[in-house]
């Protein structure tokens, strides 16, 4: 999200880029130096006549000796996989926990209280590679629930949390198998409906495991969820790529009805834990399922929904979060004046706190929303850019607040393209500044309130994190 300079795609959109925290956004991983420390790595490293050290990605042995290597170097842990089974990237995999890491320190829904005070996380199909536990507790010291149904997994991700006897009280591996009984799934009990069939609620359960509803306990509470899910239909669909050789068993990469199916009964499970997350998170691997995914997330009822696109090498993922709290400022839209400007003072603010840095925090703020920003500090302004995703959202974002969601999907037809607003910040005397924010595209008459109604929502959000301060 955010941050570290963009690359522009063929097409002209902006392709994502490394997470600005992710330890490897400053540098990639140095595989000669990583070669001379770990013998055991050095096999896989080639030095070509100009001395660039490389690894063949396409060998499933080298690209899990390089991960165990990072993990071990980077993170101080211990791992390993099984032959075969899905071998992580780790820069990668990375920035979906800072991505996490974003969500949970935005204003935008109040914290859920948790007991131990610390942050905990539920990783839907941890997989035998544990890898979301095991960076989220190595990087920033997360406490997670880890599930899954396959034996391999449940025995590797195990293993893989014994191996770190100084992260193993932060990791709980759990058998999503194992569902506690009697629980009625809405999945479950629709199905049983439309395909009226009268079977126990067990057996269909046996046919399709359960996610959240029987795995989560009615008396915990988590600040998020995450999920890679797995997000083909079958194993021919999920193909090899030639360039990569990152393992996968079709336990791992398959499931009836690929991601989207998946991702559905994550959202028809979330229901049923409104106030137990803070943040429903999935990873998702097709646009066309994330606009659905969307559309299915507000249709549950969600008060909002945040996306956001993962720099994954050459195959493109998304990030779609969900939660069903209130968010703090709530800005009641039909009672909202379609203005294209708007604008409000800071008073009585530190020394340090000058125009300059006000605008810096200004252009963080909105990067940390993963909105595209162009800061120009002698005119002391900010230009920010939704997507078309982000405008999509904007546009449902307010519906939820004017009650309605009849009309969401017919405004989700509409699309909106190049909303952009422009933040200047204006210095009256020190200590007070004064922010005003315009629409910069005002041919967009249609469409003018959702922009001003979601630039107002955010600069809302933008006093209350200058309050905070
Ligand atoms: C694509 S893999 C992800 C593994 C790991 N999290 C990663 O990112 O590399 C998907 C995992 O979901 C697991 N899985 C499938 N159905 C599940 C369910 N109902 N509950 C929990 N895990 C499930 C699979 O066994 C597999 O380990």
């Amino acid at each position: 999200m955010g941050g570290g300079r963009k690359r522009r795609r063929r097409d002209g959109t902006e392709a994502p880029s490394i997470h600005p925290r992710n330890r490897y956004a400053a540098a990639a991983p140095d595989f000669a130096a990583l070669a001379e420390l770990y013998p055991s790595f050095r096999p896989f490293v080639s030095v070509s006549d100009r001395g660039r050290a490389s690894v063949d990605f396409t060998d499933f042995s080298a690209t899990r000796e390089l991960t165990r290597v990072l993990l071990l170097h980077d993170h101080g842990v211990n791992w390993w996989i099984p032959d075969g089974q899905l071998c992580p990237t780790v820069p990668n995999r990375s920035n979906y926990i800072h991505w996490i890491e974003d969500l949970l320190s935005s204003n935008l829904i109040p914290p859920i209280s948790n007991s131990s005070g610390r942050v905990r996380g539920f990783d839907i199909g941890t997989g035998a590679n544990c890898i979301y536990p095991l960076l989220g507790a190595s990087l920033l010291g997360w406490s997670f629930v880890g599930s899954d149904v396959t034996d391999v997994a449940l025995e590797w991700a195990k293993k893989n949390v014994e191996s770190n006897p100084h992260l193993a009280e932060l990791i709980e591996i759990r058998n999503a198998n194992a569902v506690s009984f009697p629980y009625e799934s809405e999945a479950v009990v629709k199905e049983d409906v439309s395909e009226n069939i009268s079977e126990p609620a067990e057996d269909a359960a046996m046919q399709k495991p359960s996610i959240l509803v029987g795995v989560v306990q009615e008396s915990e509470s988590f600040d998020f969820c995450m999920c890679n899910p797995p997000f083909f239909e079958s194993i021919e669909e999920a193909g090899l790529n030639p360039k990569t050789s990152c393992g996968g068993t079709a336990e791992e990469m398959v499931c009836p009805g690929g991601e989207l199916s998946f991702v559905t009964r994550i959202i028809e499970d979330s229901v049923s834990f409104k106030n137990s997350f803070r943040w429903f998170t999935s990873m998702v691997g097709r646009k066309a399922n994330l606009k659905l995914l969307i559309s299915k997330a507000r249709e549950a009822g969600a008060s909002v929904v945040k996306t956001t696109e993962f720099v994954q090498g050459q195959t493109a993922r998304w990030g779609l979060a969900w939660s069903f709290i209130a968010p703090r400022n709530l800005v009641v839209r039909s009672s909202t004046p379609a203005r294209n400007h708007h604008s409000f003072m800071l008073q009585g603010l530190r020394r340090e706190h000058d125009a300059f840095q006000v605008l810096k925090s200004t252009e963080a703020f909105f990067r940390a929303s993963d909105l595209s920003c162009k800061t120009d500090t002698l005119s002391f302004s900010v230009d920010v850019t939704l997507s078309d995703e982000q405008a999509e959202a904007a546009i449902l974002h307010g519906d939820d607040y004017a009650g309605s969601l009849e009309d969401s999907s017919a405004k989700l037809q509409s699309v909106v393209k190049g909303i952009s607003f422009r933040i200047t910040v204006f210095e009256q005397i020190p200590g007070t500044l004064l922010i005003k924010g315009s629409l910069i595209n005002k041919a967009l008459s249609g469409n003018l309130r959702v922009s001003c109604d979601y630039w107002h929502v955010d600069t809302n959000l933008l006093y209350a994190s200058f309050i905070d301060q």
